[in-house]
């Protein structure tokens, strides 16, 4: 059912970490069968759909991150644009607007986030009056990481990542990100994975029952012991430098240290916001990184931002 089109909508959109990723051997069709532990942390892309007349989708990237982002069509946000307008038969077109804060190719699903506040984005300005489960199908299609960015909080990631249910979790947890200089492809480090452990028998994936269980407790020193991530030796085999990042974290005092996804990012874990400060400091004065960021998770997926009151 349609219901009345919007002018111009804004939504914003998390990036995510892996809590924990169990990587199996690849599947026929070359994605790697996954059990993942997603959480969305408050460090977002805002996305800006503004309707037009005619059928045109453009984008336009502003923000720190936006030299990294391509502007034209491969961008996943206008995919996600074409992919409504084509299914939907929408006559009118898009002009879209993403203010990237989210590390480009980072392991932080900042392209994944795009597609999905587009997808809410034009959900609204279009009047498709999509359900979220009707979003979240069309999501799957985007990449193996879109749906849980509409969904957000803390879920369990199954399939190729794409199949997502919520994950009870309690408390807040307090991150602290060392942005990497440069990014990693993800199917670069998936493809290092595979040959890291060609002859090992790998086991199907599967979460670590104290990981679910750190999570209900809301301890952080739980959480710190049940962290895991398939993916980490791979990066770190591309990126070898990233052990001193990790081991400099630890070293100031982070409950845990480890790479975000397929990296390069890196990922602390601290008690409170307090040393969640001091170490984001340390970091920003080691030199080891291009840029620190801290957030706490879990927040919510995809939502639209309230219009601005016009007096
Ligand atoms: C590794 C993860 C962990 O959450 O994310 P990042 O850390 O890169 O953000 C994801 O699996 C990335 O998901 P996403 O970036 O959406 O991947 P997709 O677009 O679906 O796929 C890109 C490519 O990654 C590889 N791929 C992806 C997912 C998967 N389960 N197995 C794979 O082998 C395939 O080579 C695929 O062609
Ligand atoms: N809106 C977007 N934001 C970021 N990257 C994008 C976007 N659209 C396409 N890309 C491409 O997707 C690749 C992966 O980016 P990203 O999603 O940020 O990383 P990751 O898969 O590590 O989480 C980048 O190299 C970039 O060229």
């Amino acid at each position: 059912m349609r219901v009345p089109p919007n002018a111009q909508v804004t939504v914003r959109s998390p990036a995510k970490i892996n809590l924990g990723l169990s990587v199996g051997p690849p599947r026929p069709d070359g994605f790697h069968p996954l059990a993942t532990v997603y959480q969305a942390v408050a460090l977002y892309d805002d996305v800006t759909a503004t309707l037009r007349d005619d059928s045109a989708i453009t984008v336009e990237v502003v923000g720190d991150f936006a030299v990294d982002v391509p502007a034209d069509d491969s961008n996943l946000a206008v995919r996600a644009a074409r992919m409504l307008q084509v299914e939907f038969d929408v006559e009118e077109g898009v002009d879209l607007t993403i203010r990237k804060t989210i590390p480009v190719a980072g392991g932080m699903a900042g392209g994944s986030t795009d597609a999905a506040a587009t997808l809410v984005a034009c959900n609204r300005l279009w009047g498709l009056g999509l359900s979220q489960s009707e979003l979240e199908r069309i999501a799957a299609e985007l990449g193996s990481d879109v749906p849980f960015c509409l969904v957000g909080h803390t879920a369990l990631g199954r399939g190729r990542g794409e199949q997502v249910t919520e994950v009870m979790s309690r408390g807040t947890f307090h991150w602290v990100f060392a942005i990497a200089d440069g990014g990693l492809s993800t199917p670069a480090v998936y493809k290092e994975l595979d040959r890291l452990r060609p002859l090992r028998r790998v086991e199907s994936p599967e979460v670590r029952p104290e990981l679910l269980s750190a999570l209900l407790s809301g301890q952080s020193a739980a959480l710190a012991v049940a962290l895991s991530n398939d993916m980490q030796a791979a990066a770190l085999s591309l990126r070898p430098e990233l052990a001193a990042t990790l081991q400099f974290g630890l070293d100031q005092g982070a409950l845990a240290a480890m790479i975000s996804g397929s990296g390069p990012t890196c990922l602390f874990l601290s008690t409170d916001s307090r040393r969640a400060v001091d170490l984001a400091v340390a970091l920003a004065e080691s030199g080891l990184c291009r840029m620190v960021r801290q957030a706490e998770g879990p927040v919510p997926g995809a939502r639209v931002l309230p219009a601005p009151i016009n007096r």
